[in-house]
C-alpha cells in the first residue's frame, strides 16, 4: 500500500507523553482540517503539481509542498540506508488519519519498531492495537468521541483559557475512561504557556511545550 509522504526524519519527539525519545518521523501529506494556526501548512494540500519520486523525497532537506507516494518497505529500506537508529515512529502530518494506517503500523512493528499517531481525531482511527494514539482535539472541526475513547494521550493546543470549554466538553463525553492531558502552547505564546502551566497544576494535567522549537531541532 502506497501512502502520500512529505517527509521523513530522523529527530527527537518534542511533544507529549514521549518528549525526549528518539524518533524516525513520517509525515504524510494532506489535511482537510485547516487549523489557522497550523505549524505545518505545507502539508494540507495533495496536489499531482508537487508530486517527486521517491529517490527526490529521501533526498529532501527543507519543509515544503513536494510529496511522494512511497509503500512500508521503501520507508524500511531508507531506514536501514539511513543507519537511523530510532525505535520508536511518529506517524504524522497533515491529517495521517484519512489514511488507513493499519498496514504501515502493521509492518513497522513486525521490525520491531513501536508506532505512535499524532491525529486531530476527526477522523476514524484505522491502526494497529499496539499503536500509541496521540489525539489533538478541534473545536472547529469536531474531534470524534470514539478517537478520544481510542487516545493514549490527548494533547490540546491552546491559545486562550476559554479554548478549555471544547477539552472539558469531549472528556465530559468519555467520563468513564482515564485520560493522560497535556496541555500545548499554541506556537510558543508566551501568555498561553502560563494558561497552559496554571491550569495543568489545577488539574494535574501535564504541559508539552514543542521542546523541538526551543533547541532548534526539526
Ligand atoms: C502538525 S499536527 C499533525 C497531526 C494532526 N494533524 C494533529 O493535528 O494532531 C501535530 C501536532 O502539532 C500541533 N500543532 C500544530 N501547529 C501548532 C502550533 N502552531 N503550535 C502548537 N502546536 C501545534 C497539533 O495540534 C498536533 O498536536
Ligand atoms: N521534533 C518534533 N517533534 C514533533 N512532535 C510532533 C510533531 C509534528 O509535527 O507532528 C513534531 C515535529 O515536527 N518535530
Ligand atoms: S489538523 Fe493538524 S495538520 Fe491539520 S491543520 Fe490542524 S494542526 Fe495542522
Ligand atoms: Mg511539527
Amino acid at each position: 500500500m502506497n501512502y502520500p509522504i512529505n517527509e521523513i526524519f530522523q529527530t527527537i519527539q518534542g511533544e507529549g507523553y514521549y518528549t525526549g525519545t528518539p524518533s524516525i518521523f513520517i509525515r504524510l501529506q494532506g489535511c482537510p482540517v485547516r487549523c489557522q494556526w497550523c505549524d505545518t501548512k505545507y502539508t494540507w494540500t495533495c496536489s499531482n503539481n508537487n508530486q517527486i519520486s521517491y529517490e527526490e523525497l529521501v533526498k529532501k532537506k527543507i519543509s515544503d509542498q513536494t510529496w511522494s507516494y512511497i509503500n512500508a518497505i521503501q520507508i524500511l529500506e531508507n531506514i536501514k540506508k539511513k543507519e537511523w537508529t530510532a525505535k520508536h515512529v511518529v506517524i504524522t502530518g497533515g491529517e495521517p488519519c484519512i489514511y488507513n494506517l493499519l498496514y504501515l503500523t502493521t509492518e513497522l512493528e513486525k521490525q520491531g519498531f513501536k508506532c505512535q499517531i499524532e491525529t486531530s481525531g476527526t477522523k476514524i482511527i484505522k491502526c494497529s492495537s499496539n499503536t500509541w494514539v496521540t489525539v489533538s482535539p478541534k473545536q472547529h472541526q469536531n474531534t470524534l468521541p470514539a478517537s478520544i475513547l481510542r487516545s493514549d494521550e490527548i494533547k490540546y493546543p491552546i491559545l486562550k483559557q476559554e479554548d478549555l470549554f471544547y477539552l472539558e466538553k469531549m472528556l465530559s463525553m468519555v467520563k468513564n475512561k482515564k485520560c493522560r492531558v497535556f496541555l500545548q502552547p499554541i506556537s510558543q505564546n508566551q501568555e498561553a504557556l502560563k494558561i497552559c502551566i496554571k491550569n495543568c497544576i489545577i488539574k494535574n494535567w501535564r504541559l508539552s511545550i514543542q521542546l523541538h522549537k526551543y533547541i532548534l531541532i526539526k
